[in-house]
């Protein structure tokens, strides 16, 4: 599986405010290229901290791009993945509309009547690691449903723990030109944070887009 790591952040490497409320960072450019990334993907995943704070739709926006995933044989949107461990993924939440196939990967923490809950509002249930999602085995388990190429689209926490399980295969970031600052605005990679053992990126491409930055960068 490749895995592709996409966000834009503030100047200052915030994803959002200290009150996690979605900011548009990106510029128009820039939007339309994730539109891109997402028609390219087999299935984009979040974490539930960005379900909850965004209510986020993860199709592709562009008609041209959703009838040349029909005509390849493809479905018009890709999959959509929430990790979520203990379903905190509301019933009413756009990721779970019928414009695509979610899937949400889940722990054995989960609890039994909401796994049936969630399984009626049209989500498959992926369970993988005891009381938070297992991101290999969840990604394996993925794969093994024909997920080739995942684009990951955050937050910060979901971003940090693939780094840290050495998932992550390319990443992505749109610098913008705004400041949004502040010590508890979520960052690119939040969780516990490394302190040796950083991953190391091979800088790939960097171009001006809108009136921010697109840096590209492999993983080592
Ligand atoms: N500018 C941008 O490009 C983007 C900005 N955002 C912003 O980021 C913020 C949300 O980020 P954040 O709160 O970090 O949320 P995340 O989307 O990263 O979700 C984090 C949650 O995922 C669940 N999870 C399940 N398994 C794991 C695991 N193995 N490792 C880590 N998390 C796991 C956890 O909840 P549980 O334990 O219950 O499973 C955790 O709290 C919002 O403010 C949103 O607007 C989000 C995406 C992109
Ligand atoms: N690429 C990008 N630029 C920004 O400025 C953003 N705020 C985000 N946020 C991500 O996009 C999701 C919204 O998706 P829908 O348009 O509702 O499908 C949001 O949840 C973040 O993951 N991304």
């Amino acid at each position: 599986m490749h895995v592709v790591v996409n966000a834009a952040m503030s100047a200052d490497g915030k994803l959002s405010t200290r009150e996690r409320e979605q900011v548009a960072i990106s510029g128009p450019d820039d939007f339309d290229r994730v539109d891109a990334l997402r028609a390219e993907s087999d299935a984009v995943m979040v974490g539930v901290g960005t379900v909850l704070a965004d209510d986020p739709s993860l199709t592709v926006d562009d008609d041209a791009r959703r009838e040349r995933r029909r005509n390849a044989g493809k479905p018009e949107n890709p999959a959509r993945i929430v990790a979520d461990s203990r379903i905190r993924t509301p019933t009413d939440a756009r990721v779970l509309d019928d414009r695509a196939e979610t899937y949400l990967l889940t722990s054995e923490a989960a609890p039994q009547d909401f796994v049936a809950e969630i399984t009626e509002s049209g989500a498959e249930v992926i369970a993988a690691g005891d009381q938070r999602v297992d991101l290999a085995a969840a990604l394996a388990e993925l794969e093994s449903r024909g997920i080739d190429r995942l684009m990951v689209e955050g937050g910060g926490e979901i971003i940090f723990s693939l780094f840290e399980a050495e998932l992550v295969d390319e990443l992505s970031v749109f610098v913008g030109p705004t400041v949004i600052g502040g010590w508890k605005a979520p960052t690119l990679a939040d969780g516990d944070g490394f302190v040796d053992d950083f991953p190391e990126l091979s800088l790939r491409d960097v171009d001006g887009v809108d009136d921010g930055v697109l840096i590209r960068w492999d993983v080592c």
